[in-house]
Formats: structure tokens, sequence, C-alpha cells
């Protein structure tokens, strides 16, 4: 009998949804929440960058949606205590959830993650780590895994996948047969462990990802005894432009944590614009923007306003893969534009410049 069963029903089943940035977290948890499988789930999102777009891009639903603390996860113990008073408050309420779902941002090594489970004794009571559920871009990851600008960085790609107790080849309709298998390959020799699944738009069968128990301290604290020691009090140490480096230096933090150093080179830029934009413009603009610059930048995403249209607009791309649609109506909301990049070698002024001339004049 695993500890899960010995534990017993009352605790409620947590489930840490990772994947690099843009491998299909957000499809995968619209689609659990919009599946009729009877439990009522509750949502707790990070993500990277200042302004929030991920929380406009879920789909709303009877269940209940909560942001950790933006920004800087350099900062880990504030996102790590935000956590914990999320659960908290959660595990307060009356009306009980069924399974509780993390989706970290796309630049997290989930382990820190999962050790904050075990921060507060009456959480971790309360509530039962189920997996780590490790969605992987088919056309994109191996340009991740293989990086060669990490130079003695951690790769997030990497760690996301050999913390995996699910590994979900997403994007299958990318790329063909072959590429599948290669990956699969590559995926086993990375995690000997993990079940592997693969999907096109994160389409899964929810019983081989929720309720596995896939995940005991036990287990994990025989094969790694530091576990908690080192995943508490490390950190996540990823950079946008709400971080304030002058606070802390990279260096100060860095010797923090033994071997533990994520990419400084990965940051965000994020964007405001009351002004609708010119559809087209935009659209040519963003295309040429990723055609030339699509290696560094790794995500884009935004929430739009659009000339003469009253409704609002969805950007996403993921490389030089790029969608905008159309979604709900703006209603009594003001519209407005968001946008948040997410890359290397970001130029804030040009990127505001290029979008700029595409606003409605
Ligand atoms: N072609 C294709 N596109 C997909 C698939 N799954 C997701 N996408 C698209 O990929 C983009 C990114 O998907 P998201 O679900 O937002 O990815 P994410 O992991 O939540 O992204 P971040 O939170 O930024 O890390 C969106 O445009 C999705 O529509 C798929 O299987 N095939």
């Amino acid at each position: 009998m695993n500890q899960h069963a010995e534990i017993g029903a009352q605790q409620v089943p947590v489930t840490i949804l990772t994947g690099f940035l843009g491998a299909g977290k957000t499809t995968l948890l619209n689609y659990i929440l919009t599946e009729k499988h009877g439990h009522r789930i509750a949502v707790i999102e990070n993500e990277f960058g200042e302004v929030d777009v991920d929380s406009d891009l879920v789909m709303t639903s009877d269940e209940e949606i909560f942001q950790m603390t933006n920004g800087c996860i350099c900062c880990v113990i504030d996102v790590r205590t935000d956590l914990v008073r999320i659960l908290q408050q959660l595990l307060a309420r009356s009306e009980q959830f069924d399974h509780i779902l993390v989706e970290t941002s796309g630049l997290a090594d989930p382990t820190p993650v999962a050790a904050t489970f075990f921060m507060d004794n009456e959480v971790a009571r309360q509530v039962n780590l189920d997996g780590i559920v490790t969605l992987v871009d088919a056309m994109h990851i191996n340009d991740h895994l293989d990086d060669p600008q990490l130079q003695g960085s951690d790769n997030q790609a990497l760690d996301q996948i050999v913390a995996a107790d699910r590994i979900i080849i997403n994007k299958t309709d990318l790329v063909d047969a072959k590429a599948i298998n290669a990956l699969r390959m590559r995926m086993r020799s990375l995690n000997a462990g993990a079940q592997i699944l693969s999907s096109s738009h994160a389409q899964v069968d929810l019983s081989k990802i929720l309720g596995i128990g896939g995940f005991s301290t036990s287990s994990v604290m025989a094969a790694d005894p530091d576990f908690l020691d080192v995943h508490l009090h490390g950190h996540d140490h990823v950079c946008d432009d709400a971080c304030e480096h002058h606070k802390h230096s990279h260096e100060q933090l860095e010797s923090a944590v033994p071997g533990h150093l994520h990419d400084p080179s990965v940051t965000s830029v994020s964007f405001v614009f009351d002004i609708p934009f010119d559809k087209q413009a935009l659209n040519e603009h963003l295309s040429q923007l990723l055609a030339v610059h699509g290696d560094d930048i790794f995500r884009l995403k935004g929430i739009l306003s659009i000339a003469d249209d009253d409704r609002r607009h969805v950007l996403q791309a993921v490389h030089r893969i790029m969608e905008l649609r159309p979604a709900d109506a703006w209603e009594e909301t003001k519209p407005s534009s968001k946008f948040v990049f997410i890359g290397r070698k970001l130029d804030r002024s040009a990127l505001e410049t290029g979008l700029l001339a595409c606003l409605e004049k």
C-alpha cells in the first residue's frame, strides 16, 4: 500500500502542471476545466511577467482561479509563501475542492514548488501531492534541451522533464511520427519512471494524469534525503522587468543556493496600450518580427483591443508560430491591450516602437 492510500481520502490531491514556455499548460488546464469529470477543481496559477495575461486565457468556469504573486520568482520565498497562503485559504473553506491544480510558470523548476507543500504542517496534513505532470512541445523541446546559450545555467526544460510523474508530448500535429518516436526515446532516457503520453491540443485521457498518486515524500526522501532542505531553502532564479535587482545581486542569490543557477539571459517585457490596434498592421508587424527574432522570442501572449471590433482578441506565439483570434466581447470592460514578451535580447524600446506604429490612426 502506498502512502496515499494509508493517509486516507480526506486529503485533497494536488497536481503540479508544468512544462516549458508555450508547451500547452493553459490549453490542458482549459481542457480539464471544460471536461465533464464531475470534480470541483481549484486552480492556482503562477505566471512570468508583471502584466497578467494568463488569467484571461483560462476559460471562465465554475472552478475558482487564484493568481500567485506575479513578477520575479527570484524572490521565491514570497511566491512560496503566497502559495501556502492560498492553500490555507482554500482548505479553510467550508465547501471543499476535490482537486487542486497548480500551473507553474513555463520557466519554473517544479521540484521546489513540490517541496512547498510540506512547508506548512497544517497544509501538509490536508493535501496530498498527486503528481507532477509535464507538458513537452514536440516541435520546440529539442532546441530548449540542447540550448547552447545556457552556459552553466540550469535548464528548466530538463528540470521539468526529470521531475515528472507523467510526461505529455504535446503538439503531435506539428511533427511527424518519426520525430514523436525519437522524442519518446529521449524522454525515456531522461526520466525512466514517468509514464509518457502524447497529445494534440493537450487532449489526454484525464484518468491518466489526475488521481495518479504519483508522489510521496517518503519515496522522494528515500531517493534524496536532502529534498526538503535543498528545495525549501534554495531558490528559483528567473528575472523579469519587475525584478528589483538593486535589492539583491545575482551573485548573492546564486551563492545562497549551491548548484542551482537559472538562465539570467531570459527576461520578460510587458506593455499596456489604451488605443486599439489596426489588426492588419499588427499581424504584418508581428509576423515579420517573429520571422526575424523568433529564435530569441520564446513566447508572446496578449489580450488585445482591435479597432472596429467589440471583441477581445487573443494573441499567442511560441517562437515563430503565431495566432491572433477573436474571443468574447468586452461588454462593460474598457478595452485595452496587454502584451507579454518572454525571451532573450528583448529590446524594450524597439518592441514598443514597433507596436506603437500599429495603433489605429
Ligand atoms: N498546433 C498546436 N498548437 C497547440 C497545441 N497545444 C497548444 N497549442 C498552442 O500553443 C500556444 C501555447 O499554448 P498554451 O496552452 O498557452 O501554453 P502554456 O504552456 O500555457 O504557455 P506559458 O504559460 O506561456 O508557458 C497556444 O497558441 C495554443 O493554442 C497543439 O497540440 N498543437
